[in-house]
């Protein structure tokens, strides 16, 4: 599936959804996506079975982002197999996101995706950066490069992965060459949350959140020039991919620039979090605004055209 005319090639002037973890726990809110602005929208990454995650206070908004340390809680990949099938796929294309604690676990979970043959586009989270004594796929090479075999050969339809931000052009190299062995990894989602931040109360004198020591991944404005430069990294490496950009995004502004970089499709995380589903009508109506005083007619005119100097 080739998400750029999938998604350029529609009138839609904000290929827009939320990231995987945002608003996409449950029905309610998997509904209330489905009924918004969104162009697409992803589920909750799953698990074999249904976990609690973290202990509370596991999110918190802080001055120009948010810190979670959420611990993976979700209802299990059975209860989003059941929402997939409902799902009205006229409406929006649904991302179904996978993050096994296993190989195993993932393979089992793939192979009931496959099985329950539903539209939905897997996204493999490689990166959560939460679960205790559980290190990021994203960032073990080796285990990056063995996962993706055995996906690619337990599963028969294009599928994409959630990776981490990186922060260095050897590793820039490394994962995109890994990633271009393998064709059926049609889409590449840049990035998830900067792993292991901590922010301070200065009152307290303690950390925000309770799991890990007060660590947890960092979203929101902070991480904007991380993520633009992962999903350009990425997009220049990986030519036959789509970049799915995630990161920093609350405004039409944020938008355009993902896309720029070479986004197809932009998600929405912390911004959602904190404003709810009717941000995609605000960000829509932002990302129109620019296009038309910069003279774009369509989001194909200027997507991936980042210029250097
Ligand atoms: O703690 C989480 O549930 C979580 N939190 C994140 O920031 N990214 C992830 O991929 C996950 I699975």
């Amino acid at each position: 599936l080739d998400l750029s005319t999938f998604f350029l090639g529609r009138p839609l002037t904000a290929p827009l959804m939320n990231a995987s973890g945002v608003w996409c726990n449950v029905n309610g809110q998997l509904h209330a996506l489905a009924e918004s602005e969104a162009g697409a929208m992803v589920t909750k990454s799953c698990t074999l079975l249904r976990r609690d995650g973290n202990p509370e206070p596991r999110y918190h908004t802080l001055s120009m982002g948010s810190i979670n340390s959420m611990g993976l809680p979700n209802e299990g990949h059975q209860y989003y197999l059941d929402y997939a099938e409902r799902h009205d796929y006229e409406n929006k294309p649904l991302f179904f996101s996978v993050a096994g604690l296993t190989l195993d676990d993932n393979l089992t979970i793939v192979a009931q995706i496959q099985d329950a043959y539903t539209p939905a586009l897997l996204e493999l989270n490689l990166s959560c950066p939460n679960v205790p004594g559980k290190a990021q796929i994203g960032y073990d090479f080796d285990a990056l490069d063995v996962i993706l075999a055995e996906i690619s050969s337990a599963y028969s339809r294009p599928f994409g992965v959630k990776l981490p931000p990186y922060f260095d052009t050897a590793h820039f190299d490394e994962v995109a060459d890994i990633l271009n062995r393998y064709e059926k990894v049609n889409f590449i989602t840049c990035i998830n949350s900067i792993g292991n931040g901590l922010m301070i109360d200065m009152d307290s004198e303690t950390v925000l959140i309770k799991p890990k020591q007060g660590f947890g991944g960092i979203g929101g404005e902070y991480v904007l020039p991380t993520a633009l430069a992962n999903v350009n990294a990425f997009h220049s490496r990986c030519p036959k991919k789509s970049i799915i950009g995630c990161g920093g995004v609350s405004t039409g502004e944020h938008v355009f620039m993902h896309l720029l970089a070479g986004a197809s499709l932009v998600q929405v995380g912390t911004a959602l979090y904190e404003q709810g589903p009717e941000i995609f009508v605000r960000l829509k109506t932002e990302l129109a605004t620019i296009m038309q005083e910069k003279g774009y007619k369509t989001i194909r005119e200027f997507q991936g055209k980042l210029k250097t100097l």
